[in-house]
């Protein structure tokens, strides 16, 4: 069952949001070997996470890796690129964290090749396993009006995706049309799922997935074990008979 939490405005929902990341921490033993895996996407969810950052003292920063639950293929100094985002954003403003702690794609490479070396790379994080699958810790997402979340969109056969932990994408109906993605199962592995959404413009799709149980790419994160949390801000919500 999905916690929907929501915040009157954008510094309250950076609150939450930092909140629900320290929450998960809490379960992780940072005395042991393996990393605390922060999954993040792009769009608007960056602003949110770095605005928060600095309030999350819970976390010790060295321990925490950070991947893309999507990315897109595209120069690090492009402006669609998302890690570029952060670097910019996020990485500047948190004492200790580096860029070595992000586990980037290589933009050099081609789109199939590109997802490829990216699911070596994250088989390397030494996260838990649930068969062929890691289990990360906290994956950030965001949702599109469309419903779609990382790269995975409606009607889009990557939905149906049951072995690959990273896919690729040449057509993605949102520019730029080359990017990787985290599949639903890796996506549904993993111990606590955190969207956040705002705005007017999502309100729509909001409704249509927490209360009419459409199918949208987004409605078919459901983690096996893990949380479910949705943090909204109040133009969002604005439908949902909470
Ligand atoms: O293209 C993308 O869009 C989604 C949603 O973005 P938002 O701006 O509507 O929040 C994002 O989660 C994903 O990472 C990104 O590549």
């Amino acid at each position: 069952m999905a916690k929907i939490v929501i915040g009157k405005d954008g510094d309250e929902v950076s609150s939450h949001l930092c909140q629900a990341i320290e929450k998960q921490y809490e379960s992780y033993d940072p005395s042991g070997s393996r990393p605390f895996v922060i999954g993040l996407s792009g769009g608007s969810l960056p602003k949110f996470f770095a605005a928060g950052a600095p309030q999350m003292t819970k976390i010790n920063w060295n321990k925490v890796k950070f991947i893309f639950c999507d990315e897109r293929l595209v120069s690090f100094d492009d402006p669609e690129s998302t890690f570029k985002v952060y670097r910019e954003t996020f990485i500047s403003k948190v004492n200790g964290v580096t860029k070595d702690q992000f586990v980037v794609i290589d933009p050099t490479k081609d789109v199939e090749a590109c997802a490829q070396d990216y699911q070596e790379q994250l088989a390397q994080l030494d996260s838990p396993q649930d068969g062929s699958f890691p289990i990360f810790d906290v994956l950030l997402l965001g949702m599109g009006p469309d419903g779609h979340t990382c790269s995975l969109f409606p009607g889009h056969p990557l939905l149906d995706e049951q072995s690959r932990i990273v896919a690729s994408i040449s057509d993605s109906p949102k520019p730029p049309p080359n990017r990787v993605t985290l599949t639903l199962p890796v996506l549904n592995k993993a111990r606590a799922c955190i969207f956040v959404s705002t705005g007017e413009g999502k309100k729509e799709i909001l409704k249509k997935i927490l209360e009419d149980k459409e199918d949208f790419p987004a409605g078919r994160v459901k983690p096996e074990t893990g949380t479910l949390t949705w943090i909204l801000d109040a133009p969002a919500a604005s439908l949902l008979k909470l």
